[in-house]
């Protein structure tokens, strides 16, 4: 098994806990320190039956009989009212309120890490944290610690208050412990290793599920579903193994520590039974210390499980804090109002910028600018960087060098919000919910009324198919939007960004695998999005964008050339080479018989 950081502390537990329950975390502490005194007045409750024992036996209807029954009741009560309140966490619902305020701090932490950092997690991973996690963290703590505490402190307090009447009694209810304790702390890293490797594995295990299901249409496509099985399989039975070692970290302390305890059970009794035999202990208070010893075995002698629980917890407890951690991208100061160019107006300054993982840099040195109307298209070879120019703009993640400004402010200094407020988005995978078209459409602007819908739908050419939809607006978009066609699910997303009426729109060549009449509409519903904004498109078939109002050559991460169509083919060079190349494939097509 991986060995993983140092094992945690049990007030490094207690700590992560309390962050973890947020703004329910007073309510949490009151909860935890009443079963602590509950878990104590229950021990010095049961330091009374020996005397009561003894009372009731030999002056049964003394005033010291009724005086240790009633401090016995009293303190039991107490007890059972202390346990009742500490678990109101639960009941009352501040527990549901804790884990939904952590899954909120987990979605808000979603929506402001930076996307390269996000790109890193797998779906799975994520939706581990968010559900698994998070219940494991919350759901059992106040159950597990009442556990735990009943299992050490009651017979702790007993023990020592069992000094005060019968300082041999006391001394070996307390030298259970010494026993288990140690061998407690010996096998913790062990146990939080195990732990902590299930969880990992777990989590990516999950990972694979999804991305499995995910895959499963492309996956049977391409017959490849099998070997795809295979390495879920794998990972099914590294979780086994995991599982199995861990288990086995666990089951040998927790067997141990019973036996142990077993153990000195009988050897306390037989203490007991010795002190009774040479007359120096009252049969009455070895009666009575074996009903006190028997309430003890069972909490005590699954000690460890319970422990065992409490590392799954600190596991989820470690990965929700991870994922917490992540800083968002730094947010600069704001500059001052006076000079700027048009709002829409988009400059890259000798931007140069490499993946967290890549050898080599996506762009160098790239200088851009783009004014604020009009139809920009990229194009270039592939891997040439088109794609990061558009992923950089959205603040994916920050240049290692230079400056990108949107109307003359640095994006830096945009909040998320406001940078997203000025984009919108067309790519070729368009995500669509399970919900009505008129949702789907909505979500880019969720306070637009049904006619503001309904127009953008029209003017992104989608009222044709609508139409034909069994429910028309009201019609669920099903699994993914399974039930529209690529160019129908292409129009709903350039109806999105009509209405969301962002000054500057990102395409992700929208008309790319598409058949004719799918690709006249979409082409249509793209002409009205490129009126009155500033408009990027990533294009790979140069047919696309011969009306463009500028064409960026981008290769190797550097700005090639820049120009008109006609411009450029004048010019000669790299465009005018991508251009025969691609003038040549289609002639081939239409040489082709058939
Ligand atoms: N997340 C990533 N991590 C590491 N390297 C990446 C990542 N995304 C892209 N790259 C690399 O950065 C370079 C530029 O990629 P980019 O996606 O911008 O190219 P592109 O011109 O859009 O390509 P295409 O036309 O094929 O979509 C490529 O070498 C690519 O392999």
């Amino acid at each position: 098994m991986k060995a993983g950081p140092p094992p945690t502390t049990w007030r490094a537990t207690y700590v992560r806990l309390l962050r973890g329950a947020g703004q329910q975390a007073d309510k949490l502490r009151s909860s935890l320190l009443m079963l602590l005194i509950a878990a104590a007045l229950q021990g010095l409750a049961l330091a009374c039956i020996t005397p009561i024992f003894l009372a009731i036996v030999h002056e049964p209807s003394s005033e010291q009989t009724v005086g240790w029954l009633s401090a016995f009741t009293l303190m039991a009560l107490l007890a059972t009212a202390l346990r009742w309140r500490a678990q109101g966490f639960d009941y009352c619902g501040h527990m549901a309120q804790a884990t939904h305020d952590l899954r909120m701090r987990l979605g808000a932490q979603l929506r402001r890490m930076p996307l390269e950092k996000l790109e890193d997690r797998r779906a799975g991973e994520i939706t581990t944290n968010l559900l698994g996690s998070v219940d494991e963290h919350m759901n059992y703590v106040v159950t597990v610690v009442n556990l735990i505490l009943t299992a050490v402190v009651t017979p702790l307090i007993t023990g020592a208050a069992t000094l005060f009447l019968d300082w041999r009694l006391g001394l070996a209810l307390l030298l259970l412990f010494p026993a288990i304790i140690p061998l407690y702390r010996r096998r913790r890293p062990a146990l939080d290793a195990g732990m902590r490797a299930t969880a990992q594995e777990n989590e990516r295990l999950s990972a694979e599920v999804v991305e499995y299901v995910q895959g499963l249409p492309v996956l049977r496509a391409a017959c490849c579903a099998g070997a795809v099985n295979e390495r879920l399989q794998q990972q099914f039975e590294t979780l086994e193994r995991v599982q199995r070692q861990s288990h086995r970290a666990g089951a040998k302390p927790n067997l141990l520590s019973a036996s142990i305890f077993e153990v000195g059970l009988l050897a306390v009794v037989a203490c007991g039974v010795l002190w009774v035999v040479q007359g120096t202990l009252d049969p009455v208070s070895l009666a009575a210390m074996v009903v006190v010893v028997v309430r003890f075995a069972e909490p005590l002698a699954t000690f460890i499980t319970y422990t065992t629980i409490f590392a799954l917890i600190e596991a989820a407890l470690e990965r929700i804090e991870l994922l917490l951690a992540v800083p968002p991208l730094p947010q600069m100061p704001q500059m001052p109002a006076t000079g700027r160019p048009g709002p829409a107006v988009i400059r890259f300054d000798n931007v140069s910028f490499q993946y967290a993982h890549a050898r080599t840099p996506a762009l160098r040195r790239l200088s851009l600018n783009l004014p604020a109307r009009g139809l920009t298209a990229l194009v270039g070879p592939s891997g040439s960087g088109k794609t990061t120019v558009t992923r950089l703009l959205m603040r994916y993640a920050d240049p290692q060098l230079g400056t990108i400004s949107i109307g003359g402010v640095d994006i830096r200094s945009l909040s998320a919000e406001d940078l997203n407020r000025m984009i919108a988005t067309v790519f070729q995978d368009v995500h669509l919910f399970d919900d009505t078209v008129l949702a789907n459409i909505r979500m880019a602007r969720p306070d637009a009324s049904d006619e503001q819908v309904m127009q953008a739908a029209r003017s992104a050419h989608c009222l044709d198919f609508i139409d034909r939809l069994a429910d028309g607006w009201l019609t669920r978009l099903g699994d993914a939007g399974s039930r529209l066609s690529g160019g129908e699910r292409q129009r709903i997303s350039i109806a999105r960004a009509l209405l969301k009426d962002a000054p500057i729109v990102i395409l992700d060549e929208p008309t790319a695998a598409l058949d004719t009449e799918s690709e006249l509409a979409v082409q249509a519903a793209v002409d009205t999005l490129v009126r009155e904004r500033n408009v990027i498109v990533v294009a790979h078939r140069l047919s696309t964008i011969r009306a463009a109002d500028r064409i960026l050559v981008i290769e190797n991460g550097e700005l090639a050339q820049s120009g008109t169509h006609e411009g450029l083919l004048a010019e000669g060079g790299r465009y005018r080479a991508m251009w025969q190349a691609q003038v040549k494939i289609n002639d081939w097509h239409l040489l082709e018989p058939g």
